[in-house]
């Protein structure tokens, strides 16, 4: 099998990587209907195949899952996911021949062989989606041609995907429909249909491709939505721990620091995160995002440069075919570092606190947020989806850290997004660690400005500026009038 994206032109390259259209919310007028009486069945009950599984359900559809034999025959975590929630589960040989719709929510790394063993027990002309596209575009897979293949992917961790549908309102998803499988024309019609049985039509849906997706989502996660929450969270522990912060006081500050913050982000974007800075802290974060972004550029690039080319893809494959070594060691290393074996202090720490505390923090997120943006739009992918890649996403992220630090984020989100995270992380730290030492110490852990809170009026309206200017934030305002269900997490 060849790495699909690098068997098309470069002119289908640039095709399929701008595929992007945000589907208005008339488009989903028939609801769930192509996929009302379907049999729908998942393969795997994790992240994604439970919540998924769960939120189709309520929306009214008929949903059962396929567990490989040993994890049934064991009572394994995903079959007792699945059974606890009154589920149907059977084998393979069972399951999937009855499927008009089968969905793979295994690990990546297991795509190849999984959808190897299924397909030839997939009745005629039934559909197969996915939630991200790895194994067809990086890894070439090649599907029977009767076979509709579709793609529905939340931009989210599958635990959000859960909470957010709970709260009426939903994640950003891209759909997609494979060009080489669409052979009776009704692959639009189910990821609609399946889209909205998630609920991810309430917050946004982008018409969008296999290889968009997949460039894009690789690009975010292993970025600002994890790899810079990880490094900044392991280094804004150690810096105000040496400036005699107390350690659970420092622990708490970043374990629900970034999810305060960044709940300022989803609602008002970059804009209103900065807005709630005072206003010398404010053009203090901006100064230092501007900083970090001309140190962290190049890494950014790289990244995005390395899944545009798939050397990206091919080391991490590479560690697959190695035990999966490199990822193991670095889980092992996150696991060991102070900020990950310091509980978090009894410490009372007010909404408005964690901002003014963590001036240094949303300075990491302005500038993670800038630069993956960037970097994507730079590559040709579409703006509204490198906002759902980084802005918008970033939170939902941020919510598993606040549930159990750096171990919850990693055993959340998928197994290409915890490699690339690692990845990104030991690349990262070295480059900021210095700077983030020499800072001065009211940049995280003390109000960064406790006298008077003067400014220059020239420099705050240039600051405001600067930041209302960026194209995350015009973009952002766009996507974000259709998200009239959004819900406050963070009271
Ligand atoms: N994690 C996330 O939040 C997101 C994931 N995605 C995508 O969703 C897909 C699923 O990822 P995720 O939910 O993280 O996966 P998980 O690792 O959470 O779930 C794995 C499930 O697959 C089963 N499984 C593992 N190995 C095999 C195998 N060899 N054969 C059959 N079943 C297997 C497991 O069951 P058992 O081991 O018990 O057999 C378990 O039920 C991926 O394509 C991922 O990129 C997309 C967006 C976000
Ligand atoms: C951010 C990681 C992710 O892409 C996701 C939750 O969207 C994943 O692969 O887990
Ligand atoms: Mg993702
Ligand atoms: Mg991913």
């Amino acid at each position: 099998m060849a790495n699909y994206f690098n068997t098309l032109s470069l002119r289908e390259q640039l095709e399929q990587l701008g595929q992007c259209e945000f589907m208005d919310r008339s488009e989903f007028s028939n609801g769930v209907e192509a996929l009302k009486g379907k049999k729908i069945v998942i393969i795997g009950c994790g992240a994604q195949g439970l919540n998924q599984g769960l939120n189709m359900r309520d929306s009214g559809l008929d949903v059962s899952y396929t567990l490989r034999g040993a994890a049934i025959e064991e009572k394994r975590q995903s079959f007792l996911n699945a059974t606890e929630n009154n589920f149907a589960v059977g084998t393979y040989e069972e399951m999937i021949p009855t499927a008009d719709l089968l969905i793979n929510l295994t690990p990546d790394k297991q795509h190849t062989a999984v959808v190897t063993a299924v397909m030839p027990l997939m009745k005629k002309g039934a559909t197969l989606s996915y939630s991200h596209g790895f194994n067809i575009v990086e890894e070439g897979m090649q599907i029977r041609k009767d076979i509709t293949v579709i793609m529905v992917a939340p931009k989210s961790p599958g635990s959000e995907v859960r909470e957010e549908f709970k709260r009426g309102f939903g994640v950003p998803t891209l759909i997609a429909v494979h060009p080489e499988n669409d052979p009776e024309g009704k692959g639009w019609d189910y990821a609609k249909a399946y889209a909205v049985g998630t609920g991810g039509h309430t917050a946004g849906v982008l018409k969008s491709s296999f290889v968009a997706e997949v460039k894009s989502d690789l690009m975010g996660e292993q970025t600002i939505l994890c790899g810079l929450l990880q490094t900044g969270s392991i280094l804004c522990f150690d810096k105000m721990v040496a400036e005699g912060i107390d350690a659970g006081y420092a622990s708490k500050l970043i374990q629900y620091g970034w999810e305060t913050i960044t709940e300022g982000l989803k609602y008002g974007g970059i804009t209103n995160m900065m807005d709630r800075l005072s206003n010398p802290a404010k053009i203090e974060a901006f100064k230092v995002s501007e900083e970090l972004k001309d140190i962290m550029r190049p890494l950014f690039q790289k990244h995005m440069d390395d899944i545009i080319s798939g050397e990206f893809s091919s080391t991490m494959m590479a560690d697959w075919a190695n035990d999966d070594v490199n990822l193991l060691t670095w889980r092992a290393a996150t696991g060991e570092t102070n900020f990950e074996k310091t509980p978090a202090g009894d410490f009372e720490i007010s909404e408005q606190e964690y901002y003014d505390n963590g001036t240094l923090m949303v300075a990491m997120v302005k500038a993670g947020v800038e630069l993956a943006f960037e970097a994507m739009v730079d590559s040709g992918i579409v703006e509204e989806s490198a906002y759902y890649e980084s802005l918008h996403e970033t939170p939902l992220i941020a919510n598993t850290i606040a549930r159990k630090k750096l171990f919850e984020m990693n055993r959340v989100i998928s197994d290409t997004a915890e490699y690339g995270c690692y990845l990104f992380d030991h690349a990262c730290k070295p480059l900021i660690a210095e700077y983030v030492k020499n800072a001065p110490i009211n940049l995280i852990g003390k109000p960064f400005s406790t006298g008077s809170n003067g400014v220059d009026n020239a420099e705050l309206i240039a600051v405001n500026k600067a930041i209302r200017e960026h194209e995350v934030e015009y973009i952002g305002e766009e996507l974000r009038e259709s998200m009239t269900a959004m819900k406050k997490i963070v009271s």
